[in-house]
């Protein structure tokens, strides 16, 4: 039987190109457009207490919409199995990226760190907090732009973003000394530290708290103590330890961060954590969709609106929509026109 029947017709099933804990991920196709997609694979019961995080995901993807945050376009549920289908990221993990070149310049780590602030700062702007912010969960598409990804953990405290959190999660390597000693810590607060990492990883190639041993690893990241290697500036070195500040009252806030004069220097304008692809009307989108099903454009809209936001419909308008702001033709199959 065809493995997965529910694709059938919607999206073509390509190689696996990754296997996380729980997942599978495999290229794919949109057939309606000819966009290429990543489809994330989950076997309901392989996920076992894992389940809350894939619908934890879903919920915040489905809120999500950044530049610099893997977009959703569909969720495909059936008896046995989710498929997340996702934006493409040709370029892989970051992680792969900085051991190629060894580790970047500081003008290169600039770039890519810019685009990881303002996605943090979005979602803290919302509430989030992503709580797992390592290299692995950073990808590049195909213009090397970044895109985080794994939101499995992210948390959206009720009490808003000065609620307490008390899950422990993550990768320890990247765990901040409050989520190590088991206290209560602030989403936010954990996510600069992460990031923290992040930022050194970029400038030095490996990373500030290694062991092979967690209870080494452990005492490192409370010790806060970390080599800086010779071709550290002294204001990366100054970021770096504003964000690996054991005590997190002491550390950056993602405001300060966003200002920070590491940030913006060679830069007209401070980190702004405004989105800019917003589920904007596109009537150019509208006008092909409508082409092909024959409904006139405000119905297309109204449905899109109203729908649950992870439907053939919406991926096929969300990947129209990223052709366009590509500047390529915008096509549609017209096989497609029983799909939406
Ligand atoms: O599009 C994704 N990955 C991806 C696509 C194409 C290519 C590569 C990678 C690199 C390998 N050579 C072929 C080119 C892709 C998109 C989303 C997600 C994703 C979003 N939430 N969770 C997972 C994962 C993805 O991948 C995982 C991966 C696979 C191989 C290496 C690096 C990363």
């Amino acid at each position: 039987m065809v493995r997965y029947a529910a694709l059938k017709g919607l999206y073509d099933v390509d190689k696996t190109i990754g296997c996380g804990g729980f997942a599978k991920v495999k290229l794919g196709t949109h057939v309606a457009t000819g966009e290429k997609v990543a489809i994330k694979i989950m076997e309901k019961n392989a996920l076992g207490d894992d389940l809350p995080r894939v619908k934890m995901e879903v919920e915040a993807l489905k809120t999500l919409a950044h530049q610099h945050v893997c977009k959703l376009y569909q969720v495909i549920e059936t008896d046995s199995h989710y498929f997340m289908i996702i934006e493409y990221c040709s370029g892989g993990e970051l992680f792969d990226h900085i051991v190629e070149k060894n580790r970047l310049t500081e003008t290169e780590s600039r770039k890519f760190f810019r685009q990881i602030v303002s996605a943090v700062a979005y979602l803290h702007s919302l509430g989030y907090a992503h709580r797992d912010l390592k290299p692995e969960n950073v990808l590049l598409d195909k213009q090397q732009n970044l895109k985080l990804i794994d939101f499995g953990l992210c948390a959206k405290p009720k009490g808003g973003m000065q609620a307490h959190l008390y899950t422990s999660c993550g990768s320890p390597t990247y765990a901040a000394p409050e989520l190590v000693l088991g206290a209560k810590y602030l989403g936010s607060e954990v996510d600069i530290w992460s990031m923290g990492v992040l930022l050194y990883a970029l400038l030095c190639g490996f990373l500030p708290f290694d062991d092979s041993s967690i209870e080494n690893l452990y005492r490192k990241i409370l010790s806060g103590k970390y080599d800086e290697p010779s071709w550290l500036s002294c204001s990366s070195k100054r970021l770096i330890r504003s964000m690996l500040q054991t005590d997190p009252k002491k550390r950056i806030t993602i405001q300060e961060l966003c200002n920070h004069p590491w940030i913006t220097a060679g830069f007209l304008n401070p980190v702004s954590f405004k989105k800019n692809t917003n589920f904007e009307k596109d009537k150019e989108v509208l006008v092909t969709m409508s082409a092909i099903c024959h409904e006139d454009r405000e119905h297309i809209w109204q449905k899109l609106m109203e729908g649950s936001r992870t439907d053939y419909r919406t991926a096929t308008y969300l990947l129209l929509l990223d052709r366009k702001l590509r500047g390529l033709p915008l096509r549609l199959s017209s096989a497609s026109r029983t799909h939406f």
